[in-house]
Formats: structure tokens, C-alpha cells, sequence
């Protein structure tokens, strides 16, 4: 059966770590767009999404909407809902409004994406669906450039795992919906609140995520200082 493929771009957050009061930092501008609007644009130009879901806080909606139609011309595809209270919830949400319109089965493919990875590339984001068709599950890595260094007490090293295995997250990270909605449902509170980001929810339970190569020009723009290597990464491109 063909399957049905959704981008979800995940635009629910406030921000925090930006410490930018005036305005979550999805919507702060690079280049002179907005980052949400450099990542949607990422997707609407992938022909395999039959649509794409962004989900933003609650009261950012009408302004995502407002963003929408002035930077994207052929918007007719992109859905805004809103988010969710954690990054998974917000998934979830997406989920929901999924079965709701157009119905849910073992087909069902999303690809969620953090909306402030503006530099996700159409390779990243086609091998995603490709994966997610194959093997189910699939997270956009990088090898680990640093030693990760454990530590229990946050005072002194507990281990240092071989980094040779070592691998930092990134997004896209694509999935089978229905299984990935029904073993998050399964979860309990404690295990959901460990939680970073959404593979772990398979690999809680057993599940195989198969690995994307990412980028290290990928970055999730999380600190102020973001902006600035942001800004760089426009310059180069
Ligand atoms: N309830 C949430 C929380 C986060 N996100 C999204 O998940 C991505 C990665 O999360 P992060 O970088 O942590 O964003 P924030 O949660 O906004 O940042 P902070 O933790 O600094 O508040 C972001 O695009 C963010 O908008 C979301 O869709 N829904
Ligand atoms: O919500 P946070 O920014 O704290 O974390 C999100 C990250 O975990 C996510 O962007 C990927 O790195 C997942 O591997």
C-alpha cells in the first residue's frame, strides 16, 4: 500500500535557553526569514510530504500563519495546529490530528523535525523517508567530535564510553506513526520524563532505529551564539 508521508515540523516551544522574552526563537530571523520560515521552506519543496504539519505554541499560531502566507506562496499544503506541553507531546498532537483528517495506519509516515534546524538538507530529509519506509524507525546523526564524558554526580566522570560508538542526535527523526504513537502511549510518566527527543521511545522498549548521516552544519539554534555561527552558515551558502 502506498504510504502516506507527513513533514512535522515541531515549532512548540518557547525557547528558553535563547533568553529572548520578546519572542520564541523559531521565529527570530536569520538571513532576513524568520528560522521557521527557512526550515518549512525545506520541506514544502520535497514532493513526497501529502502534507505538512507545524505545530506552534498556542499563541503564536495566527502569527506562524501570518508567516506562512507571506513568505511561502504555494501554502496550500501546510497545516498549523498547536503544539503540544513537552517536544513528544507535541508530536503526538500531530499524530492525532493525522488520524483525525485523513486517517491512521501501519502505512502512516511522519518525519519530525526541530523548526529551528533551518540547514537540514533534501538528502537528510529523503533518506529519513526512505528509512522510515525500510526499517520503521530512523534518527539523522553525526559521529561524536568530542569525548562524551559521563558523569552521575556532575562533580566527577562516572565513564567515558568508546567514541568510536558515540554518535550526537540530530532531526529529522522519522518513524511509522501508529507504532511510534502506540509504544509512547505504553510509556510510563518516569520513562516520558527522561525523554529528549522521540527515538528513545522505541529504543526504550527493544525497537531498531536505523541511522541517517546528518551534518555538522545541522545545528539546532538553542543559544544565542547560534545566531552568530547561523549567520555564518548563511554566508557560506
Ligand atoms: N513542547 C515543545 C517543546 C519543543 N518543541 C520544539 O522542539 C524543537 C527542539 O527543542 P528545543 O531546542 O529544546 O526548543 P525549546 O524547547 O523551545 O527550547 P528551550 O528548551 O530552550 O525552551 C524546537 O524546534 C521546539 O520548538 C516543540 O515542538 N514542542
Ligand atoms: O528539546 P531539546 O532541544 O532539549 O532537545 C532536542 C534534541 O534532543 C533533538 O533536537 C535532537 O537532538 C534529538 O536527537
Amino acid at each position: 500500500m502506498a504510504n502516506n508521508i507527513f513533514g512535522i515540523i515541531l515549532a512548540g516551544g518557547q525557547g528558553t535557553r535563547m533568553g529572548n522574552a520578546e519572542r520564541p526563537k523559531q521565529f527570530m530571523e536569520i538571513g532576513r526569514k524568520p528560522i521557521i520560515v527557512h526550515t518549512i521552506e525545506k520541506f514544502v519543496i520535497h514532493s513526497a510530504f501529502d502534507r505538512i504539519i507545524v505545530l506552534s505554541p498556542k499563541a503564536w499560531i495566527s502569527h506562524t500563519k501570518d508567516l506562512i502566507r507571506k513568505y511561502i506562496p504555494d501554502h496550500s499544503d501546510i497545516i498549523v495546529i498547536p503544539g503540544g506541553s513537552t517536544r513528544n507531546e507535541t508530536i503526538m498532537n500531530a499524530i492525532r490530528y493525522i488520524e483525525e483528517n485523513f486517517g491512521l495506519d501501519d502505512d502512516t509516515i511522519i518525519v519530525t523535525h526541530d523548526s529551528v534546524r533551518p540547514f537540514v538538507s533534501h538528502r537528510m530529509i529523503e533518506e529519513n523517508i526512505q528509512a522510515a519506509v525500510e526499517y520503521g524507525a530512523c534518527d539523522t546523526v553525526i559521529p561524536a567530535s568530542d569525548t562524551i564524558v559521563e558523569s552521575q554526580d556532575h562533580k566527577f566522570i562516572s565513564s567515558i564510553p568508546d567514541r568510536s560508538a558515540m554518535y550526537q542526535g540530530q532531526t529529522p527523526q522519522s518513524f511509522r506513526a501508529k507504532k511510534l504513537r502506540d509504544i509512547y502511549a505504553g510509556l510510563s510518566s518516569a520513562e516520558k520524563e527522561i525523554l529528549t527527543d522521540a527515538c528513545k521511545i522505541l529504543v526504550l522498549k527493544g525497537e531498531k532505529v536505523h541511522l541517517v548521516e546528518g551534518d555538522v552544519t545541522n545545528i539546532k539554534i538553542t543559544y544565542p551564539s547560534d545566531i552568530r555561527m547561523a549567520e555564518a552558515i548563511m554566508g557560506g551558502k
